[in-house]
């Protein structure tokens, strides 16, 4: 079950080390790693392919806003006080149990990452382990269309969702999300890049409150902000 993997979900933080470094050389892959997760409620384990994607995977798609702010970003991880957090795009299929869904399950992708190069979720995060916070600059493809030219409510929810349980996971615990809280108070342009600035403020035991806000790139305008609770799995629980 989804608990049954918590235990080889602690060795997360040995990962740390690899979020850092420099810019990748074009070309260059970068380092792969497979994180072990549970993923569903039957008995179907998982694995998260991290990579840390070549220059080639963006430079096409992305604008050069958010462009800007990676290089910006990238210079800061140079001194360690950020690191870059490795991309995730797959599940890897050897942890699976077979079951009667594996031909499904072996089409599975995530969710943030399974859009065509520049269409739905373009984004890349860095992470601060002395502020435990976490920045991440998004820019949201054509796929994520709302109300015209605009952004989807739910697009934004998912990014404000990964980049919260992100800043949680950094601190080496695997989690879930157990609740989400957002003000939408501006609409935001489809295609424009932002920033969504999450800080753990709390831990209790397992819970992690995270909060976030998302605000243009000047920093003139608050497009949201948002509170939520994510639970690092209790081991103990079958
Ligand atoms: C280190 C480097 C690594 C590199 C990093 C890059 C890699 C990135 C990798 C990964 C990215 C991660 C990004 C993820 C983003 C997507 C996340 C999702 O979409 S998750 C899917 C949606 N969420 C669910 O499906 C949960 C469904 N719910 C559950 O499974 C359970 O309810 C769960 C696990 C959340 C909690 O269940 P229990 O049985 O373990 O815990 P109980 O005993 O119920 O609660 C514990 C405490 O929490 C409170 N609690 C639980 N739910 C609450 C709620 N909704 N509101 C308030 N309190 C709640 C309870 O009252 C209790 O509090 P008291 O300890 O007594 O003080």
């Amino acid at each position: 079950m989804l608990r049954s993997c918590a235990p080889r979900l602690r060795t997360l933080g040995a990962l740390r080390g690899l979020t850092g470094g420099a810019r990748p050389a074009v070309g260059d892959a970068g380092p792969a790693l497979l994180i072990p997760q549970g993923f569903s409620a039957n008995g179907v384990t998982g694995s998260i392919r991290l990579e840390i994607p070549s220059i080639r995977d963006w430079t096409e798609s992305w604008s050069k806003e958010i462009r800007l702010l990676f290089d910006q970003f990238m210079k800061k991880c140079e001194d360690g006080s950020w690191k870059r957090v490795p991309s995730y795009r797959y599940i890897s299929p050897q942890d699976s149990k077979p079951t009667k869904e594996e031909g499904q399950m072996s089409r599975a992708r995530i969710f943030s990452r399974s859009y065509d190069d520049g269409l739905g979720f373009e984004f890349v995060m860095f992470h601060n382990d002395v502020e435990k916070r976490t920045v991440c600059f998004f820019q949201g493809g054509p796929h994520l269309q709302g109300p015209s030219g605009l952004l989807h409510g739910g697009a934004l929810a998912t990014m404000i969702d990964v980049t919260g349980g992100v800043t949680a996971v950094m601190t080496g615990e695997f989690v879930m999300t157990a609740n989400l809280n957002i003000n939408f108070k501006r609409p935001i342009p489809l295609g424009s890049v932002i920033v969504i600035n999450s800080q753990i403020d709390k831990v209790e035991g397992r819970k992690f409150f995270v909060s976030c806000d998302v605000q243009s790139v000047d920093e003139k305008t608050l497009y949201s902000n948002a509170t939520g609770l994510f639970i690092s799995l209790d081991p103990e629980k079958k």
